[in-house]
């Protein structure tokens, strides 16, 4: 096997070093970079001979039984890369491409397909690949990781949610580990050093905001010892010598720093995590216990919120985002009103009762939060999840807990914050895929620098999008949904029930319960093994109900009944602002070969098109039932608010980025600091 690989390396004439990444990145400007890219990955013919060539070489080393073949290899690999081997360079890519098909084959018994090879290819150039859902992301991902971990600088491997980092990293432990390369995982509750175990592990797996939060850490630790009085840290080390403590506190710093450095990050579901998250910053905080000074004030707003007039004392934007006082509503809240004075004010009065009146009309329980063992805790729609750890900041999570009459905690005090887009574009390469980054192209172009590829499909889809079905109100939407459950599940195929949120989910648990079916529930605020439900899914005549929970990167596999009785059906309860989570919803039906249907729901009392966009709603209400054409129509004007919802969305991160190019990439507060952007902490 290393005379296979010798010959191969000698086969091609060692090409000039290209200038080194980091050169790259300080002496190309991210248009040329990104150009650069585009050409590496643009070249199919080039890929082509790779994947040819690896897998005549992958034979053999599959042949090649020895426990540690697969090791040396790697180590032959690491010498060629250290000695300045561009990652571009042909007989690297092909060897270890060669090595990770083998690996997988030995590992999980499969043979990567030629497109995970391609997508791996593209994406160890710093690109996005934009493979479909179902098509086997999770495997195209171990060669780019592979790739550049041979510098032994560490790789960050990242995704959406805590679930799916376990779920990939114990999946693809074993092949790494058959390489010679260490994974670890980042977990929200281990220990100082078991989080810098995993970062000294060669591929580190962890949620992509667990990344940016532990270098937040890092660097408040780097502030501190440099803000240490000169000289002692000198002094303390001439301590330590004197009491033989010479080595052990040496590099203090270090010792207590998470992290290795940012060399690479390989982004599963990258449109979510570089696109859709980086809207909020993410931003560290510190918390205390007990009771708010102004816990009074807050229930005081609160009071004085409910009895406030819409259009009146306050009004409300169409889309439902603010909420601000008239001048009328002003007077009136400042009219004799002994909180306006009161000593614990953490912020003008008037600005209490805007977060009381956001609080009440804007936030709803069971989609926005939900309320456990007393606490407030936000719920993250796009992803399902519910994350206990995270408050919302500048007191709007106190003026939650007002409202729903929970103990009110004391605002957390900003400690460091960054935003997405500046975290990541740190790293020294940063590549990934998705099934729906397309669409955000130039996004990924202008910020990251990254071009998007797409790659084909392996096979002719076999996924059916049934007629889209619209009705008027959700009382009609939910019998219809009735009725196709019902339909489907006496074919015994499984079902996928997909809704906005935990409230939807709960009534549609309660239709399915009086309709006698047996079903499971998704929503995060169960006990439920999570792993365990997705893997009962695709069976046949189960019946799920799900949010996002089970919508991006979870994977249902059917059994073989299911496939032949024409696989997954997803229904979509409602559709959301985006229609990449829609269409991730629906991408876990015929995935990978599979057959499935997918039927989405739709009706004019809808979030979207009455509140969002409430012509879309009159629209359904004037025309719906008049003819084929107008259902197109109303399909076409929904297409379009999701798209210009996209492009809203894309405007703010523009224009966070360019108040945070502003900023400072770390703030220490040393008063109290308005969060502009309003995001969530942790
Ligand atoms: N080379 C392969 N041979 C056989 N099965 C494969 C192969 N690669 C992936 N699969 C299977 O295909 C299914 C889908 O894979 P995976 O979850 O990685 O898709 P994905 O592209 O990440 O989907 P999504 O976009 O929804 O996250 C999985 O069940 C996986 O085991």
């Amino acid at each position: 096997m290393i005379r296979a690989a010798q010959s191969i390396i000698q086969r091609y004439t060692l090409p000039k070093r290209l200038s080194g990444e980091s050169q790259d990145r300080n002496s190309l400007t991210r248009t040329a970079m990104a150009s650069r890219r585009a050409r590496l990955t643009s070249r199919p013919g080039w890929i082509t001979s790779i994947i040819t060539e690896s897998r005549s070489l992958a034979d053999e080393l599959v042949n090649d039984t020895s426990v540690t073949g697969l090791q040396e290899n790697t180590n032959r690999l690491r010498h060629y890369r250290l000695r300045g081997t561009p990652i571009d360079d042909q007989p690297l890519l092909t060897l270890a491409t060669a090595a990770v098909i083998a690996a997988v084959r030995r590992s999980l018994s499969l043979n990567l397909f030629d497109v995970q090879i391609h997508a791996g290819l593209v994406v160890s150039q710093g690109a996005v690949a934009e493979m479909q859902t179902g098509e086997g992301k999770t495997l195209s991902g171990i060669l780019p990781a592979y790739l550049h971990s041979l510098l032994g600088r560490g790789v960050h491997v990242a995704t959406t949610t805590d679930y799916l980092a376990k779920r990939d990293c114990e999946k693809l432990s074993a092949v790494f580990a058959s390489l010679g390369v260490t994974t670890g995982l980042l977990n929200p509750n281990a220990s100082l050093l078991e989080t810098q175990t995993a970062y000294q592990a060669d591929v580190t797996y962890g949620p992509g905001h667990a990344f940016g939060f532990d270098y937040l850490r890092d660097r408040l630790v780097q502030q501190q010892h440099d803000r240490a009085p000169t000289g002692s840290a000198t002094l303390a080390h001439l301590a330590d010598r004197s009491r033989g403590n010479d080595r052990r506190q040496q590099g203090a710093r270090q010792q207590e720093s998470r992290q290795r450095g940012l060399h690479c990050a390989i982004v599963d579901e990258i449109d979510h995590v570089l696109i859709d998250d980086a809207i909020s910053p993410l931003l560290l905080s510190s918390s205390s216990d007990g009771e708010a000074a102004d816990a009074n004030i807050h229930f005081a707003a609160k009071e004085l919120a409910t009895s406030l007039q819409q259009d009146v004392d306050f009004q409300m934007s169409p889309d439902r985002q603010k909420i601000s006082l008239t001048s009328d509503g002003y007077d009136r809240i400042y009219s004799d009103c002994p909180m306006a004075t009161h000593d614990h004010l953490a912020r003008p009065w008037h600005e209490y009762v805007v977060l009381a009146l956001r609080a009440n009309r804007l936030f709803r329980r069971d989609v926005d939060y939900i309320v456990k063992d007393d606490t407030v805790q936000i719920v993250d729609t796009s992803t399902g999840r519910i994350y206990a750890d995270r408050s919302w900041s500048d007191g709007l999570q106190q003026a939650v807990e007002a409202a729903e009459g929970v103990r009110i905690t004391p605002e957390t005090k900003s400690l460091a914050s960054i935003t997405r887009q500046r975290f990541y574009r740190m790293y020294g390469t940063l590549g990934g895929m998705s099934g729906t980054a397309a669409n955000c192209k130039n996004e990924f172009a202008k910020v990251y620098g990254m071009p998007v590829q797409s790659i084909p499909t392996r096979l002719e889809p076999k996924r059916k999008l049934l007629p889209d079905v619209i009705v008027k109100t959700q009382e009609e939407k939910y019998a219809a949904i009735a009725r196709d459950v019902k339909s489907i599940h006496q074919q015994n195929r499984p079902i996928l029930i997909g809704t906005l949120n935990i409230a939807q989910s709960q009534h549609i648990a309660q239709l399915l319960c009086e309709s006698g079916l047996r079903f499971e529930l998704l929503n995060g605020t169960q006990d439920a093994d999570e792993a365990a439900i997705i893997a009962a899914a695709g069976r046949c005549g189960a019946i799920t109900v799900a949010t996002n929970m089970a919508g991006r990167g979870t994977d249902i596999q059917l059994d073989e009944q299911a496939i032949q009785l024409g696989g997954l059906h997803v229904i979509l309860v409602e559709r959301h602002r985006l229609a990449r989570v829609d269409r991730q919803l629906i991408g876990r039906c015929a995935r990978c070969g599979d057959p499935g249907t997918a039927t989405k729901y739709l009706s004019a009392d809808d979030t979207l098109p009455s509140v969002i966009a409430p012509w879309i709603g009159r629209s359904i209400e004037r025309n719906l039932g008049r003819s084929k054409r107008s259902t197109l129509e109303i399909e076409r004007a929904l297409r379009k608010e999701q798209q210009s919802q996209q492009k809203r969305a894309a405007e703010t991160r523009m224009q966070l980025l360019k108040s945070d190019d502003k900023l400072q990439d770390l703030y220490m507060p040393t008063g109290r600091q308005t969060d502009p952007f309003g995001c969530c902490q942790l």
